[in-house]
């Protein structure tokens, strides 16, 4: 039976926003191609399920690693339980899994370098081949020209997340992302959906009104970059941007769509035959232009270092988690 999740379905493609695959149960009908993650969903499902975390410990072990609570064994953890976490959502999805870099690194391009080949390696390592994941790069001047070099020199996907503003984005395209995700919703609701307040308006949204921008700038510029857009909750906003390139739901958000039937006269609210002229601009070779260009837009900048904040403290407790599990089974 049609009902909104697949009407969506229809102009937009769906990945979801889990690692778990328990989340991507009640969708039975729904293909999702990619799924996601981050420090937060990452923490989540160390939680929801520490074997991962033995799972990933016995093969360091049998590659003759040595455990301990030193951050660079925890780090390997982190590697190899996201890349066996992944393993186990590509058996639900068409498309490939997603990974972010460390947000702590976001402002060196060769720790951006290091971890996205070090997760990488470890994705590679147990099966996962390069067509089958994503590495995600908060988009920052540095992360973004790290960023080109794992695409061009080393044949990594990369995906430009954190994306605040048309002038990150317009960086990331330019870096050669495979995708960007612009964060519609503010994050507080994307890690606790439950506690969503709609605005008067979808208007009155920054991430909507922003995104709106962005997909226009590159259908405008035939931009080959796909706008995959991220912390999105409201139902009202999902119908807006409905027509983008790709939506990373919730699965709460997803099961609220799958509920309701279409509107009678539903059309996407965002359409390639809409696109409007808009100016071209660049700022990859110049940091001073990128920087001074994000500095006129304060509110991009609050929530992309609430964004890093959030995530470094996630990354925290899944290490502090780690140590704590290592410890108790007495290996570390
Ligand atoms: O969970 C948080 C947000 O949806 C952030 O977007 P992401 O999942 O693509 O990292």
């Amino acid at each position: 039976m049609s009902n909104l999740l697949t009407e969506i379905g229809k102009y937009t493609t769906l990945s979801i926003d889990t690692f778990t695959p328990d989340d991507a149960a009640p969708f039975p009908t729904i293909e999702f191609v990619n799924a996601t993650s981050n420090q937060g969903i990452a923490f989540a499902i160390w939680k929801h399920n520490p074997s991962l975390i033995g799972t990933a410990l016995a093969h360091l072990q049998s590659k003759g690693v040595v455990p301990s609570l030193d951050e660079t064994f925890v780090q390997e953890i982190i590697f190899y339980a996201t890349a066996f976490a992944g393993n186990d959502m590509l058996k639900l999805i068409s498309g490939r899994v997603l990974a972010q870099v460390d947000p702590a690194d976001s402002y060196n391009t060769e720790k951006v370098v290091a971890y996205a080949l070090r997760l990488s390696s470890a994705f590679e390592d147990i099966g996962i081949p390069k067509d089958k994941f994503i590495i995600k790069i908060p988009v920052t001047y540095e992360a973004m020209l790290a960023a080109e070099i794992l695409t061009t020199k080393h044949g990594i996907a990369c995906l430009g997340t954190v994306v605040h503003s048309l002038v990150q984005a317009v960086l990331a395209t330019e870096a050669k992302c495979k995708y960007i995700s612009p964060y519609v919703d503010e994050l507080k609701y994307a890690l606790d959906p439950s506690t969503y307040v709609a605005l008067p308006s979808v208007d009155a949204n920054y991430g909507y009104v922003m995104t709106k921008e962005i997909q226009n700038y590159f259908w405008y510029h035939k931009c080959p970059t796909k706008v995959c857009i991220a912390a999105l909750v409201g139902l009202d906003i999902c119908l807006g941007l409905s027509g983008v390139d790709e939506m990373t739901i919730p699965p709460l958000t997803a099961k609220m769509l799958q509920d309701l039937p279409v509107p009678a006269g539903f059309e996407p609210g965002v359409s390639k035959e809409t696109v409007v002229e808009v100016e071209k601009k660049s700022y990859i070779g110049d940091k001073d232009a990128y920087y001074a260009a994000l500095d006129k837009i304060p509110e991009a900048k609050a929530r992309i270092d609430f964004t890093l904040n959030t995530f470094n403290n996630f990354n925290d407790e899944s290490k502090a988690f780690i140590k704590s599990l290592l410890l108790k089974e007495g290996v570390a």
